[in-house]
């Protein structure tokens, strides 16, 4: 197994994310990961999960506090850099119009690499995943939602990113497939010097592939732990009673 580094991979010092006053959709985030951790961020629709994943890797910028990724504040490295080493995939990927080959290539094409190392790591990636090779030359619209979702994590992986940020990303998958892509990226951060950070509403898939759990509720991050010291019954109960509320003041 891969032996880690113990420095944070990532660190964020009282994060927070005002748009227009007073709306505040993220206040006070302070946590820290390191190459090896598997963070399941959980919490009710409209926490804030995804617009802290967009701060991460720069699709928008946070308003208060830092964000330090491999020791330098975020702000201090070059965008397209940044977006090498951390990779978001959103809930809903888009190929631009491209088919599968292009999509997998196009990122590597753009850092200049070989064309052999571009087909070895797309060869990697599509086995691994087992994506055919029929869909290769197809576009996102002859994709369904979850083979497109399954190109955009290949599309992320083909990059080998140290932070690799996931938004849901087995809310169109099976079971079996779900199952089978957390057991590959699980299997990639243990051998990896990188770390993953994904938004997931399955708390069963969490408790099972994730090494530690944060949770969000209104914009705060309530609790950040070992998955084996969380009480997943509680947590269960806890936001199915915050979603309800949300319901409720959406309604009102
Ligand atoms: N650009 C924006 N302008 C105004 N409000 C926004 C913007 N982006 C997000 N929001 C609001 O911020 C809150 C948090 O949104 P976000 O998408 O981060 O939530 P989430 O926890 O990912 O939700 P879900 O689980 O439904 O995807 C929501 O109330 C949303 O409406």
């Amino acid at each position: 197994m891969y032996k880690t580094n113990t420095e944070p991979l990532l660190d964020l010092a009282q994060v927070g994310l005002s748009l227009s006053s007073p709306v505040q959709l993220l206040r006070g985030i302070t946590f820290t990961v390191k190459e090896g951790d598997r963070l399941g961020i959980v919490g009710a629709s409209g926490a804030g999960k995804t617009s802290l994943l967009r701060l991460i890797n720069r699709l928008s910028e946070a308003t208060q506090g830092s964000l330090r990724f491999q020791g330098q504040d975020i702000r201090q490295i070059n965008v397209l850099k940044l977006r090498q080493q951390v990779v978001l995939v959103p809930q809903e990927s888009k190929l631009l119009g491209m088919t599968v080959e292009d999509a997998l290539a196009y990122p590597l094409r753009l850092q200049g690499l070989a064309v052999d190392t571009i087909r070895q790591r797309m060869q990697t990636w599509l086995e691994k995943l087992t994506i055919p090779l029929e869909w290769l030359d197809r576009t996102e619209v002859q994709l369904s939602v979850g083979q497109r979702q399954l190109v955009a994590i290949a599309r992320a992986l083909v990059m080998q990113p140290h932070l690799l940020l996931l938004d849901e990303p087995t809310s169109a998958l099976d079971a079996g497939r779900a199952t089978q892509l957390l057991t590959v990226l699980t299997e990639l951060v243990q051998s990896q010097p990188m770390a993953l950070i994904m938004i997931n509403h399955q708390l069963e898939l969490v408790r099972r592939f994730c090494t530690r759990v944060l949770v969000l509720q209104q914009g705060e991050l309530i609790l950040d732990a070992a998955v084996e010291t969380v009480n997943w019954e509680d947590l269960h109960t806890c936001l199915l009673q915050t979603q309800a509320e949300q319901s409720r003041e959406w309604e009102a």
